[in-house]
């Protein structure tokens, strides 16, 4: 049996297991069923994070206005917050959005963009994550000071490791009763009694703007399936992680990787992931 697997971090998680069967029958789920993933997100990535949706089989739609958001909530497969630039308006149509998608049973994903120095989107961070998203998706720096752990990265980036945030991902996950994913060289997941590290990837992803955030939008489409938050979450990123894989090999630099993962995403198929899942 293939894994995407991991091995403990913290003496209060267990290790756990994904079978790469399961990321397969997770992808084909998502092609499958097309889910309609509503994107509150920001201008930098606004666009990068519908191309990666429509790449891997999903419908994108960035409905990010207070008239229309909580509207949108009620009818989308899934719901992506991201807090990366949180204009005044916007931050009034994600707590429309939060309080429908949460009254629909929609499932939605909290992405704390920046948050630590900034007083506004952390502020906003915890009131969102009070309402118990369904995942939370961050570097390491982000999630631990979400956590109330440190004071955030350096703007958008990270400058705390996947390890030194497992036990404020942990932390965080029980509180919240959310998967909490920390992306990084290794990816951590955890629902606060399990963790997964998914090992595939490729640095080149943080070259391409967007590498973290589209990242949040693919889990809410594989949440979207339903099913063990926690497998999706693990499914999504490493479907996402193989594909940045395949596009690294294809390309020469930035420029060309962003075309070459959007193909990589369109072109993977269990079989792909199965045999990436193995070198892991
Ligand atoms: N050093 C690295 N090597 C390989 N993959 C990485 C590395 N750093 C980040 N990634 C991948 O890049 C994506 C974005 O992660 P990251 O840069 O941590 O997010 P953010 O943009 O939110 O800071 C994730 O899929 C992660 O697995
Ligand atoms: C550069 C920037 N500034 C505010 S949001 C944003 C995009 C960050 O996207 P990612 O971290 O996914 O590259
Ligand atoms: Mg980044």
């Amino acid at each position: 049996m293939s894994a995407v697997v991991a091995s403990a971090t913290s003496a209060d998680a267990a290790s756990t297991v994904v079978p790469a069967d399961d990321v397969a029958d997770r992808l084909e789920l998502v092609r499958e069923s097309a889910p309609l993933v509503q994107c509150l997100t920001n201008v930098v990535v606004a666009n990068a994070t519908a191309n990666i949706l429509l790449a891997l089989g999903a419908a994108p739609a960035m409905v990010d206005i207070p008239e229309e958001a909580g509207l949108f909530a009620g009818v989308a497969s899934a719901v992506l917050v991201n807090l990366g630039t949180p204009h005044a308006e916007q931050r009034a149509a994600m707590e429309h959005a939060v309080r429908s998608a949460s009254t629909a049973g929609t499932p939605w994903v909290l992405d704390p963009v920046a948050v630590g120095a900034l007083p506004v989107r952390t502020a906003l961070a915890r009131k969102l994550a009070a309402a118990r998203p369904t995942a939370i998706r961050g570097n390491a720096s982000e999630i631990m000071a979400l956590a109330g752990v440190g004071a955030g990265g350096r703007g958008v980036d990270a400058t705390d490791s996947v390890d030194a945030a497992a036990e404020a991902a942990e932390a965080l996950a029980r509180r919240f009763g959310a998967v909490v994913a920390v992306s990084g060289a290794v990816d951590l997941v955890t629902d606060g009694e399990r963790t997964v590290l998914v090992r595939t990837g490729h640095a080149r992803l943080t070259t391409m703007t967007g590498g973290g955030c589209a990242l949040g939008a693919v889990m809410a489409a594989f949440l979207a399936a339903g099913g063990d938050p926690l497998v999706a979450v693990v499914a999504a990123s490493a479907v996402y992680t193989i594909a940045a894989e395949i596009a690294a090999e294809r390309s020469a630099g930035p420029g060309s990787f962003a075309p070459a993962f959007l193909d990589a995403l369109a072109g993977i198929d269990g079989e792909g992931v199965r045999a990436r899942a193995l070198l892991a």
